[in-house]
């Protein structure tokens, strides 16, 4: 068998036409401009693609971006500062602190200071709550992606087994969450995971999200099953340059999986493309409407 490539780049188009569309309706019905502002603290070259990208296509939808570039020193008052500024000004309704953070500041504190309702992210505890328990929520964005892919890939996804590897509070756990709220029954897999291949062969729907390049092996797919990597790691390929692979060895897995997601242009084009979905939702929110888009 070889697998069916989930092509994230084009679903992702697809979402920024739809929300390009939402925010003309917005602006038009409402007068509304949705605004983004998005903060970056440090250099880090890959967060400053990230932050780059980000605002190029709010910009490209419609929407208003609020770019503040912060001194690799800054300190933890300083941001908080600003976090505090960007809460109370009424043309911003998502607000977004790019990670990771230096060290000298603390990402728990820095998440919790963000007032839930243009947390766009969903890191806050309260939107985290929220997804747990059932309510309306600003869902984290990549986790949001997957689960878009999932439903785009297999329809109904009620009674379906799902593995997700990894147990971070930004990918694993809300993934799992989503995953559950469409019903099907799910497993969280970790490094104590006592057989973590004969776990993952159980999935109908293996989630890829630990951070360790190549990790996933083909024989720990179950044949047919719908593969979604959320890794991004950058080794050193051929000659010594540079190149980007996911947390599941993607040749050996699409030998055995029914669907996949490659890397680059899966998951990843999906984060972005969220991240305007939830702005555009918390602006209609903050303003008494319905989020524009369904699931
Ligand atoms: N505050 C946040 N920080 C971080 C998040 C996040 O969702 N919120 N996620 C990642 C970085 N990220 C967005 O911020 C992000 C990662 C990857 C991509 C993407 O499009 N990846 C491409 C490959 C890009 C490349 O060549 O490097 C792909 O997979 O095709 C977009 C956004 C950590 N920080
Ligand atoms: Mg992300």
């Amino acid at each position: 068998m070889t697998a069916s490539v989930i092509d994230g780049k084009a679903t992702a188009a697809t979402i920024r036409q739809e929300v390009a569309r939402a925010v003309e309706r917005l602006k038009a019905e409402a007068g509304l401009t949705p605004g983004l502002a998005v903060v970056l603290v440090g250099e880090d070259p890959a967060s400053s693609i990230y932050v780059r990208n980000k605002n190029k296509q709010t910009v490209e939808a419609g929407m208003a971006s609020f770019e503040h570039k912060l001194d690799e020193g800054t300190s933890e008052a300083d941001l908080l500062a600003l976090i505090d500024r960007l809460n109370a000004d009424p043309a911003v309704n998502g607000i977004l602190v790019q990670l990771p953070l230096p060290k000298q500041i603390d990402s728990a504190k820095v998440l919790a200071a963000i007032d839930p309702a243009k947390d766009v992210d969903g890191f806050h505890v309260v939107n985290a709550g929220r997804l747990a328990t059932g309510q309306d929520a600003l869902v984290p964005c990549t986790p949001l992606g997957c689960v878009i892919l999932a439903k785009q890939t297999l329809g109904d996804l009620s009674g379906l087994e799902a593995v997700v590897v990894g147990r971070s509070n930004i990918v694993g756990k809300p993934v799992a969450q989503l995953l559950l709220q469409e019903n099907c029954t799910v497993t969280i897999a970790h490094s104590r995971t006592k057989d973590l291949a004969a776990t993952c062969r159980r999935a109908d729907i293996l989630i890829a999200a630990v951070g360790r390049p190549e990790m996933i092996k083909g024989d720990w797919v179950k044949p047919g099953a719908t593969v979604i990597d959320v890794g991004i790691n950058r080794i050193e390929g051929e000659g010594g340059k540079g190149k980007i692979v996911g947390d599941v060895a993607y040749d050996e897995a699409a030998a055995v999986a029914g669907h996949i997601t490659p890397v680059p242009g899966g998951v990843g084009p999906m984060t972005i493309a969220c991240l305007l979905r939830n702005t555009v939702t918390a602006a209609a929110r903050q303003n008494g409407l319905s989020s524009p888009f369904a699931g």
